[in-house]
């Protein structure tokens, strides 16, 4: 066996934190991961030697394989770079899917999937797909898997810095506010819904992952509770992010990705707490890549 490598770095020290203007770690100890409190090359080395596989899926259906290029190509440069990646594409249309070189050990596979009519419908229906394909052959095939919205691009190292248990990202637009402004689902006859003086976070579903059998269990139950909604007519207020919100206000992740890993170029500036962005959604014309809008 390769045993690490040692590291040269300095010493943590318990009267000198790294940052003081962001809040590191949760009320349940969960880590927040922000730059500047982890040491990428400890990191890095901790990871190296355990022969990891990382399931990634990404859906993109309908106009959305217009993504795949540069979400693969920015992926291959800076998504666990060095790591065995599993990328699975679940599209409808197979032939859309680039080329894109991969990096040794990184492979892709290719899932067909149906196309919804709506948008909405689209989105959702992800939780149903990757606990299915999770059953079927990613547990045999990955150790962690992470899933991520295609209409995005990697900008810097999105590492193993993110491997947990469960991970969720907190929200670019919500992590200044209030939990009353958080958009969770605010009617009690839905499964996600989440009253006014409860809620930690507002978690964005674009971005989550974890180990496979975690990560199963929250799909499993987010589309058990959309299925339960539709059997009474009701989508909650944003589909399988209200739902997933709903989960992890009771299961908590037990590791967070700031917003440095969900970032949106909506965004005009970056603010002084975000030393870096990993990760960002591009600008889409929604009117025009969308089913129905
Ligand atoms: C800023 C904002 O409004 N964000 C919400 C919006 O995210 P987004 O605007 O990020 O949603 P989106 O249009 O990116 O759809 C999510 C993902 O579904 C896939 N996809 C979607 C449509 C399609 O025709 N083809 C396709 O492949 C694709 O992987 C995409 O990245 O909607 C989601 C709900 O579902 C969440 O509630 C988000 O919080
Ligand atoms: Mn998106």
């Amino acid at each position: 066996m390769v045993l690490p490598q040692r590291v040269h770095y300095q010493q943590p020290s318990i009267l000198r934190p790294q940052r003081t203007d962001v809040l590191a770690v949760s009320p349940w100890l969960a880590p927040i991961v922000w730059e500047g409190i982890f040491e990428p090359e400890i990191i890095d080395n901790m990871y190296k030697y355990l022969n990891l596989t990382i399931a990634t899926t990404v859906f993109a259906v309908g106009k959305y394989t217009r993504f795949l290029r540069d979400f693969l190509e920015t992926a291959e440069q800076h998504y666990m770079v060095g790591f065995k990646v599993h990328y699975y594409i679940f599209t409808d249309q197979p032939k859309q899917v680039p080329e894109v070189a991969l990096a040794p050990g990184r492979e892709l596979s290719v899932i067909l999937v149906p196309k919804f009519n709506r948008w909405q419908e689209i989105s959702l229906r992800r939780m149903e797909i990757i606990q299915t394909t999770i059953e079927e052959r990613i547990h045999k095939e990955a150790d962690y898997i992470y899933c991520l919205d295609v209409d995005m691009k990697f900008h810097n190292r999105w590492g193993p810095e993110v491997l947990g248990s469960l991970v969720a990202a907190i929200h670019p637009w919500f992590y200044y506010r209030n939990r009353v402004n958080f958009t969770y689902e605010r009617r009690p006859e839905s499964k996600a819904y989440i009253p006014m003086d409860q809620g930690d976070f507002y978690y964005m579903a674009a971005v989550f992952g974890g180990r496979i059998e975690n990560v199963h269990k929250l799909t499993k139950t987010c589309r058990e509770n959309l299925e339960a909604d539709k059997s009474i007519d009701l989508e909650a207020v944003w589909q399988e992010e209200s739902h997933f919100n709903r989960y992890l206000l009771y299961r908590k992740p037990t590791k967070l990705l700031s917003p440095e890993y969900m970032w949106d170029d909506l965004k005009n500036s970056q603010p002084p707490e975000i030393k870096i962005i990993r990760f960002a959604a591009i600008l889409k014309n929604k009117a025009e890549v969308r089913e129905n809008v």
